[in-house]
């Protein structure tokens, strides 16, 4: 498999373009002309530089407004093509790239086009150079690219042949298997970006929203079966207008990029078993069977802080570390509990994360059937791995790096038993520590910048067996939070992304005060919200405090009961419905600068997370961290 990438893709300058690509293990690049316009050295030293870096050019574009015009304009547009001939031939590539006219000057007609392209590759073949023809979505006469395909067929050249881009076949809905009837050899290059569903004109869509392969709504995986049955081998290009992409980060852009191809083609593979694909063997997406413990990284104090509000949700500590600074808290049963991990050790990854952030989830642990096949996948994703000296009688738990480079560690039959090998049971304190009915880690809530957010969810939904839900804005006062869920569909792990796009919000608040991406709280799942809460409360849980103009709305809303929405109210309990089911929520005070915990109870089969009440929460919550006359210096 050969990876390409249009390098409009990419921001920063040419330079940094390359050396993100380079770097990103892409074998070529589409020099798209704009970049090479901006650039102020020679075409050849532009492909003295691409060579230089390992790439190769895959293609020059986007030639335009060239087929099916009137004279003058027609010898015009060859005189052009001739000068860029020779532009490629002194950067060092034989493929150019005709997108379809969209001048109100272009004739139209299938025979005049063709005899254009049989003239053109004429010209190109001459010269040892080829030509491919792409209908853009929004072309005048040609935006189909079954109608491009027939022009290719009777311009019958050889150095004519067929680009396909997968968004403006499938921004159009055009049948992807209509590809399956063309020879893939007649095909030049394939061009591949997806994109969220939107409603809006395809050419505003394909030039601001598209994103990498399994970023965005298209079907993607299914146009590349089709591409794949032509016996198409020929370069995988990544072509993506993105605004948010142009104003990111080079170098991770270009790695979402590259994994996205991996990922499309391993699924392309095992969804065509009988078409050979040329893609590195890995072990398949992993199923995710739930999480199996939450680690913190604090100091003493602020462990001591932790602890005792973890007490009043009904946790005790339970064992302690053989041979680290290392406390494991704990409700429920061995199997079937919430692990609780505080870590104040004073080296390690933990410490220098509790340096950089403050105390923080630096890491969690995902229950899985397979931890080291876990991390293979992840590697040929082009995911991290961590690795930290262990002492001895430890185990070697595999890990990789994920958000805000905090730690996913992977427990599996080898390794589940951690807990007896490598710790210590404490002394129980009954009086301290009764469990409150939580029975489970219902989500993960990891807050980052908004730009981020489209890598980390491409990286759980590649590395694992984990579905995205359509996005949802929740409104703070201080600005939009986006928030968007993966999950595996029997719910066994869920976590929601929420980015936040400035610092005014209580999400951004958390990432500038906590320097970074994070998890910033996690749900505990109870099977009786009222019974959980009231015991909470006897130990000591101090509900946030949520608005009563909330609750008489929920009664308009809802027709809610007088009895029940007392107990709403006596507990601070928020409620949401959905067709499914019914959602209660309790969520505690600000811990630190915005981490916080929540308790859920799901009834029947609610799916969602509570995102109409989350602006009341939010309010909430930073009435507590900001008080009313004494702002934050
Ligand atoms: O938006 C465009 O003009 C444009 C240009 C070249 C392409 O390959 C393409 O897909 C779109
Ligand atoms: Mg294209």
């Amino acid at each position: 498999m050969k990876t390409s990438i249009a390098t409009v893709s990419i921001s920063g300058d040419l330079r940094e373009k390359l050396a993100a690509i380079a770097a990103a293990g892409f074998d070529g690049v589409e020099i798209f002309e704009q970049d090479f316009l901006a650039f102020d050295g020679t075409p050849a030293e532009v492909g003295r530089m691409v060579r230089d870096h390992g790439l190769a050019i895959t293609l020059f574009q986007p030639f335009r407004d060239f087929e099916g015009l009137p004279e003058p304009q027609r010898s015009r547009a060859f005189d052009r093509a001739e000068r860029k001939f020779d532009l490629m031939q002194e950067l060092g590539t034989d493929l150019m790239l005709v997108c379809s006219n969209v001048s109100p000057a272009a004739l139209g007609g299938i025979d005049r086009a063709a005899a254009d392209f049989r003239e053109l590759g004429e010209r190109a073949g001459k010269r040892g150079l080829r030509v491919g023809y792409e209908a853009l979505a929004w072309g005048r006469h040609i935006g189909d690219h079954r109608d491009a395909w027939e022009i290719v067929r009777r311009a019958d050249h050889p150095a004519i042949g067929l680009i396909l881009d997968s968004f403006h076949t499938l921004a159009r809905g055009i049948d992807v298997d209509t590809i399956r009837a063309i020879p893939g050899d007649r095909i030049f290059i394939v061009q591949l970006a997806d994109a969220p569903k939107m409603t809006m004109d395809l050419l505003s869509w394909s030039r601001h929203y598209r994103n990498m392969p399994g970023q965005g709504d298209l079907p993607v995986v299914d146009f590349m079966r089709a591409v794949a049955a032509t016996g198409y081998v020929g370069p995988l290009s990544l072509e993506i207008f993105n605004d948010q992409f142009r104003g990111g980060s080079p170098r991770s852009i270009a790695v979402d990029g590259r994994r996205s191809l991996v990922n499309l083609m391993d699924q392309v593979r095992r969804s065509e078993p009988a078409i050979a694909i040329d893609v590195p063997a890995m072990p398949e997406p992993v199923r995710v069977e739930g999480v199996a413990f939450v680690e913190f990284a604090a100091n003493e104090e602020e462990a001591g802080a932790l602890g005792s509000l973890l007490m009043t949700m009904g946790f005790a500590p339970h064992a302690r570390h053989r041979n680290k600074e290392v406390v494991l808290w704990r409700q429920g049963t061995a199997d079937d509990g919430i692990n609780i991990v505080i870590n104040t050790e004073h080296e390690g990854f933990a410490h220098s994360s509790y340096l950089v952030h403050g105390t923080n989830a630096y890491a969690f642990g995902i229950k899985v059937g397979d931890a080291d096949a876990t991390v293979a996948r992840a590697r040929a994703l082009g995911a991290e791995p961590f690795e930290q000296k262990h002492g001895p009688g430890e185990l070697a738990i595999p890990a990789i790096r994920g958000v805000g480079g905090g730690v996913i560690y992977f427990i599996d039959d080898r390794t589940n038993h951690v807990w007896d090998i490598e710790f210590e049971p404490l002394p129980q304190a009954p009086q301290t520590g009764q469990a409150v009915g939580l029975v489970g880690i219902d989500h993960v809530a990891q807050t980052m910048n908004y730009e981020e957010m489209l890598t980390w969810i491409l990286f759980y939904t590649a590395i694992f067996r984990m579905e995205k839900s359509p996005m949802v804005d929740v409104v703070d006062p201080g600005g939009l939070v986006r928030s968007q869920v993966v999950a595996s569909t029997d719910g066994a792990v869920r976590l929601t992304l929420n980015g936040a796009e400035n610092h005014k919000t209580l999400a951004g608040h958390f990432i500038a005060e906590s320097f970074g991406s994070s998890v910033q709280h996690l749900a505990f799942r109870t099977d009786d919200i009222f019974a959980s809460a009231a015991a909470m409360a006897e130990r000591g849980f101090r509900a946030l405090e949520i608005s009563p103009n909330y609750y008489d709305d929920l009664a308009a809303r809802f027709g809610i009961q007088p009895e029940l929405l007392d107990q709403l109210r006596t507990h601070n309990i928020l409620y949401d419905r959905d067709d499914g089911g019914e959602y209660f929520q309790v969520y505690s005070t600000n811990y630190s600068e915005g981490f916080f915990f929540e308790i859920v109870e799901r009834r029947g089969g609610y799916r969602g997370y509570g995102a109409a009440n989350a602006p009341f929460r939010i309010a909430a919550q930073k009435r507590q961290l900001r008080p009313p006359g004494l702002p934050r210096s």
